[in-house]
């Protein structure tokens, strides 16, 4: 203890961040821009996970997949077929080398001059104060920002089986000849599809009724059908019994209604779901609380410490890029201007975009929200298999949906599954911030023709639901 005593060097900065992904480093960047005194500590590796293992590494492989598809639909085209081959090791090299550069524009930024970067672990010993390798730092502020980690779901026999999480299915090289997926969120169709148009058998396991069962049954439906007429197995309602495993495969006995079942293949892809990382961290000694594993915040971004803030998945708000960008700059602004009233998180506006084919993207209030909030809508919905854009580029799954409020067609939410949702989307999130209508989006000018001019078709029918056609 004395020798520990001895080599303690106290620092105090106003703001430390712990945690140099999207969320702290935008907290930290705010914080530095209001004149604060900011020091960011990060374990390493640098980068954050939409960078290293998240966002831009999946995004980069899924255009590889989303080529390989169009390639194997060449004769529908008029077009002589090709033999079209996945180089799993290539793919995943291209995906290397973007991610270096994203990352290395980061840690650039990270190493800024003006914050103080401590690449070490941080770990709460009251609750000013961190202990960050051999030093001692205090904060007038601190902003967790720690991120998650792929959840540990206990199904008998998956350890000693053997998994990959998606840290480790961004470096397989070798496309496994055949795949169980766990799970049917965002995660586990990302992938799925990925590894199916390179040539595996893919099976998906969901627990819940449909594919991204956190949304409308209509869009994890639509999803599905999508994916088993590009030959993915996707099987609902399931409750996963036990795993078994041979030297050269591994199989997944699983509970669907009555009946027992089991799928077997080369590899498991364990999906369900990622947790907060508060690993080492000793929150304990912080003081904040912790409910199920989760820091507890309020809308300005506090937890039950009021100079303590937590930002991103560790909050496990919302675990999405933007959303934790927004919470990282909250939290900063809050920190650093005690006067005033503080700045809260609206979220009207959230979305979250899936980036398979047909893409899904959905923003604002669900049929499902406002069903459980007792919010009075209107919804109309247009299927892109009718329209005539879609028709041209060979693109027919899915459709777009509205949701309304019924007095005066202000738009409520939006869902798009279908080509290029997630761009589309970003015109009815604007019509939403300014509390535009049904019958804006009809005076609002649509090229023809655009996948854009889709969105009309529903805002038609709310206003003809509205009596104003
Ligand atoms: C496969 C996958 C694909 C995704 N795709 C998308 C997408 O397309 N769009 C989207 O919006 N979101 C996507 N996400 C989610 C998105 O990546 C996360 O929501 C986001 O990156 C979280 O940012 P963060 O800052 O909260 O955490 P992170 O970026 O994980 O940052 C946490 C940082 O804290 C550090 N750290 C942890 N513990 C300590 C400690 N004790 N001391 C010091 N440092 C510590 C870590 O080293 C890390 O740098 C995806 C996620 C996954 C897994
Ligand atoms: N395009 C994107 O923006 C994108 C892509 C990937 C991930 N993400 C983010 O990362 C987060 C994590 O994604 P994810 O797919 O890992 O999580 P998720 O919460 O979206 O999906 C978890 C899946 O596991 C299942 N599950 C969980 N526990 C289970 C259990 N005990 N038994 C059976 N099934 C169980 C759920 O039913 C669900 O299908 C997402 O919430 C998302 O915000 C975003």
């Amino acid at each position: 203890m004395s020798s520990q005593l001895s080599q303690r060097t106290d620092r105090r900065h106003d703001v430390v961040v712990i945690g140099g992904g999207s969320a702290g480093y935008a907290a930290a960047r705010t914080a530095r821009d209001a004149g604060a005194d900011v020091a960011i500590v990060d374990q390493g590796p640098l980068g954050g996970l939409c960078i290293l293992r998240g966002c831009m590494p999946t995004k980069t492989i899924l255009r590889s997949a989303e080529i390989m598809a169009l390639m194997k639909r060449a004769r529908e085209f008029g077009l002589a077929p090709v033999n079209a081959q996945a180089d799993l090791a290539a793919i995943v090299d291209r995906k290397n080398r973007l991610v270096q550069e994203f990352a290395d524009y980061r840690i650039a930024a990270l190493r800024d001059p003006g914050f103080t970067l401590y690449e070490s672990r941080a770990e709460f010993i009251s609750p000013h104060e961190i202990r960050v390798g051999t030093l001692h730092i205090r904060g007038n502020a601190f902003v967790i920002a720690t991120g998650s980690r792929p959840a540990e779901i206990a199904i008998p026999g998956l350890d000693q089986a053997g998994y990959l999480t998606s840290d480790d299915m961004l470096d397989v090289r070798r496309a496994p000849s055949s795949l169980l997926v766990l799970g049917g969120g965002l995660v586990a169709v990302e992938f799925a599809q990925f590894f199916a148009r390179i040539g595996t058998k893919v099976t998906m396991l969901q627990r819940g009724a449909t594919l991204l069962s956190d949304m409308d049954q209509d869009v994890g439906q639509a999803l599905e059908a999508a994916f088993q007429a590009e030959g993915i197995e996707v099987i609902t309602g399931v409750s996963f019994q036990q795993v078994t495993s041979t030297p050269t495969e591994k199989t997944v006995h699983f509970r669907q209604g009555s009946a027992v079942h089991s799928r077997s293949a080369e590899l498991i892809f364990q999906a369900l779901g990622r947790r907060p990382n508060l690993n080492g961290l000793n929150v304990e000694a912080a003081g904040v609380d912790v409910i199920d594993g989760r820091l507890v915040v309020g809308p300005d971004m506090r937890t039950s410490q009021p100079h303590i803030f937590a930002v991103g998945d560790v909050n496990d708000l919302t675990p999405i890029v933007h959303l934790a960008i927004q919470q990282g700059e909250t939290a900063a602004w809050n920190a650093t201007h005690a006067e005033g009233p503080a700045r809260v998180i609206d979220h009207r506006l959230d979305s979250e975009m899936v980036f398979t084919d047909p893409q899904v993207a959905v923003a604002g209030l669900s049929e499902r929200q406002c069903r459980a909030r007792s919010i009075p809508y209107l919804t109309a919905s247009y299927p892109f298999a009718d329209h005539g854009k879609a028709m041209c580029l060979g693109a027919s799954h899915g459709f777009v949906k509205l949701l309304c409020r019924p007095d005066t067609g202000e738009l409520l939410g939006a869902q798009i599954v279908g080509p290029e949702a997630a761009e589309l989307i970003h015109e009815l999130i604007a019509v939403m911030y300014f509390h535009g209508t049904a019958q804006d989006l009809l005076r609002i000018p649509h090229y023809h023709p655009t996948l854009a001019e889709i969105v009309t078709y529903p805002a038609e029918s709310i206003l003809e639901q509205m009596g104003q056609a």
